[in-house]
């Protein structure tokens, strides 16, 4: 309740923002980043279309730069990359004279493969090269990752840093794809590939590292006052989005009420009626907008514009305040705690003083910033400083959005949820069972590693500026709730096994009282779905999902940081694999793998199962009395109903026999016991 009883929604009116500047060069530059870490994975055809709807926004080209952080320092993304800025330099020129809705090409020319006839013959034809050009682009890109080798001829001395190169184990690799050097309005933003260094023995901290990279790569490069930041498989969908962005960074009297502007994530080809629950509307519509009049939305990792200066670890309420007295003088204590805080390069301090004091702008030239840009990119650059803590991204938690967002908070800033039509940004989702099981995982570790970490909300909200009912939103931790959750599953099938009761007998009159709580409790569920105009069938996929992800992912995400917390084993980030949507039409079929996370679930199955199966002579001969008990099992057995269709299902489609065989030895072990212990029972 807490989580839905702040709700805000904010209008922005980015027409009334060209009118308060008096030019458009008043408005702030904006380093975008984005991040890719497996070539593999995530398909460089996709990153490429991030890329390019970023280039193609609707916000002078002179104020931009687009970062790319290559986590897996392939070459095949950085030759992908730079196919698709030539390509670029056609397709951003397009999108502007013809106000293209949709900027990400793959998109765009999906949406209008049927393109009708209303549209004026020189269009069509600029559309027809378009479309040749990007298919041509996207074959030799695609044909590059198959083979996995960037074809001969563009090799040249830019590929030779990539050459014999572990993708573990490798210098920092800084390259400029495309530098605007006229700083034209028309022209391209500048283009960035960065791979920070990686070294065996040093720890990365996945995406919190490249993040930090990133922000030290661009501070020196170009300093923007803003960033903002999406992952590879996202793309701008609506190009006036960073005026959006706009209004509500420059549009408050106080900065401290945007410290950032959060979109909510949409997916891109979601399924009907979402069978697996992964677009997670209501989260974004209901329960990020619910909180909005608190202290504002989470970060969600992507589809974001930070203040630069937040992730510096200013301050909120004046922020030059603390900050001044490193700044002030060149004494040297000061520069000491310069040092400290942030490290030994020059430039990168130089370009933080500036945005300290407001003066942001660029600061190199190209040539001296990229030697710079290697140096804050290298992995021992972080060594005894303050960054992934008091600055910067902080690491300690796979969910390191919720992280950052915590500490901002906790800094006293506010955030802002901008949610303009159509949505500004769109995703992918996973795309399969055991992958969404696997994000859910992650998340739900991630959330309790916050917890218990050492900026944990509650320690925030006394000692610092976190707010309580800030704190409670973030105390709604996934990973705890399997503890009550699975006993709640196994309840039912222990009292149909021993015939004992936990729910009062039918019909005395006081089982109205569990009746109506679930019945409520469902309700006030579906009405939400309602609201967001989602279907019933829609409620049902959603809150079936939410117990098979207890049972798996969030059980297995709370093992996880029990194994952290006992120093036994690390949390790894698993990147979700991104593959191109085709039209397969048992995509909305539950996919299995032998992975021990279906054996949880495929055990409470069984049990209640069993449950019901020795509960139905006695049903037959019309003896109600365990009507409840009945119901709970039933209940229990529908909501994995995908697993129990996975029973009978083949290949990717079905349970593995492993997972068969150990759940049912686990189910036998159970009803062994409860023989054993509880006498008089039915078995
Ligand atoms: O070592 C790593 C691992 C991941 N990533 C990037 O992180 C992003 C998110 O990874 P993905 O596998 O797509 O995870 P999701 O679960 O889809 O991501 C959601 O959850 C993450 C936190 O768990 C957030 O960071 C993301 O923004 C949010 O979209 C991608 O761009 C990756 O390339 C890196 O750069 N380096
Ligand atoms: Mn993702």
């Amino acid at each position: 309740m807490n989580q839905r009883w702040s709700m805000v929604q904010y209008r922005t009116y980015p027409n009334k923002l060209l009118k308060r500047l008096k030019t458009e060069s008043e408005l702030p530059a904006v380093d975008m980043f984005v991040t890719t870490a497996d070539a593999l994975k995530e398909p460089p055809i996709l990153t490429v279309n991030t890329v390019l709807s970023l280039l193609a926004v609707d916000y002078p080209a002179n104020k931009l730069a687009c970062y790319v952080s290559d986590d897996g320092a392939s070459p095949l993304t950085f030759y992908a990359l730079t196919e698709a800025v030539e390509y670029a330099k056609r397709w951003v020129p397009f999108c502007k004279k013809h106000g293209v809705s949709v900027r990400a090409p793959f998109m765009y020319f999906s949406q209008t493969s049927h393109i009708c006839n209303s549209f004026s013959s020189e269009f069509l034809t600029e559309w027809k090269k378009m479309k040749s050009e990007y298919d041509e682009l996207s074959k030799r890109i695609n044909e590059a990752v198959s083979s996995k080798s960037v074809p001969y001829p563009n090799i040249n001395e830019e590929f030779a840093a990539f050459s014999r190169m572990e993708n573990r184990d490798h210098p920092s690799i800084v390259k400029v794809i495309v530098e605007n050097r006229e700083r034209s309005i028309g022209g391209l933003p500048h283009v960035i590939y960065v791979s920070r260094e990686k070294r065996p023995k040093h720890p990365h901290h996945y995406k919190a590292g490249a993040m930090n990279v990133l922000t030290r790569v661009s501070a020196v490069m170009t300093n923007a006052p803003i960033i903002m930041n999406v992952d590879c498989d996202m793309f701008v969908n609506n190009p006036t989005c960073f005026y959006e962005a706009m209004c509500l960074l420059l549009g408050f009297k106080s900065e401290r009420e945007s410290a950032f502007v959060q979109f909510p994530q949409v997916f891109y080809g979601g399924l009907k009626d979402d069978p697996f629950g992964n677009q997670l509307k209501v989260l974004f519509s209901v329960v990020l907008a619910g909180i909005s009049a608190i202290q504002g939305p989470c970060y969600a990792g992507t589809g974001c514009f930070h203040r630069r200066k937040t992730i510096y670890g200013f301050p909120a309420e004046d922020s030059k305040g603390n900050f001044l007295e490193f700044f002030n003088g060149s004494n040297e204590a000061n520069m000491e705690e310069l040092i400290n805080r942030f490290g030994h390069c020059k430039e990168l301090l130089r370009s933080i003083l500036s945005i300290h004091l407001n003066k942001a702008g660029d600061t190199l030239s190209f040539e001296s910033a990229v030697e710079a840009a290697h140096i804050v990119a290298g992995c021992k650059y972080e060594n005894n400083t303050y960054w992934g803590d008091q600055v910067g991204w902080v690491y300690g938690s796979s969910t390191e959005d919720l992280l950052l967002s915590l500490k901002l908070f906790s800094t006293g800033w506010r955030s802002v949820y901008c949610t303009p039509q159509p949505p500004a940004f769109l995703g992918c989702a996973p795309s399969s069972g055991p992958e969404t099981l696997l994000q859910q995982r992650r998340w739900a570790a991630g959330q309790l590693e916050l917890f218990v970490g050492r900026h944990s909300p509650l320690l925030s909200t006394i000692t610092k500026k976190l707010e309580i009912r800030q704190c409670l939103a973030f105390l709604s931790i996934w990973a705890l709730r399997p503890i009550p959750e699975i006993f709640y599953s196994i309840l039912p099938a222990l009292s149909l096994l021993t015939n004992t009761h936990f729910m009062p007998k039918f019909p005395e009159p006081i089982v109205l009282i569990p009746i109506s709580l679930f019945v409520l409790f469902n309700f006030f569920g579906l009405m939400e779905y309602w609201r967001c105009n989602l279907s019933t069938r829609e409620w049902w996929n959603n809150q079936r999902m939410a117990r098979i992800n207890c049972a798996s992912g969030w059980l297995f995400g709370f093992f996880d940081v029990t194994l952290k917390l006992l120093g036994l084993s690390d949390i790894v980030f698993f990147v979700t694999p991104k593959d191109e949507r085709d039209n397969d039409p048992n995509a909305d079929k539950f996919t299995f793998n032998s992975d021990v996370m279906f054996i949880p679930p495929t055990t409470l199955l069984f049990l209640n199962l069993v449950g019901l199966v020795i509960i139905a002579p006695k049903l037959a001969r019309g003896d109600f009395n365990m009507l409840l008990e009945v119901l709970c099992s039933a209940w229990v057995v529908s909501c994995f109903n995908p697993f129990l269709k996975g029973l009978v299902r083949k290949g990717r489609y079905g349970l593995p026999w492993s997972i068969i065989c150990k759940s049912g030895a686990l189910a036998l072990m159970f009803i062994y016991i409860c023989k054993v212990h509880v006498q008089g029972g039915l078995i």
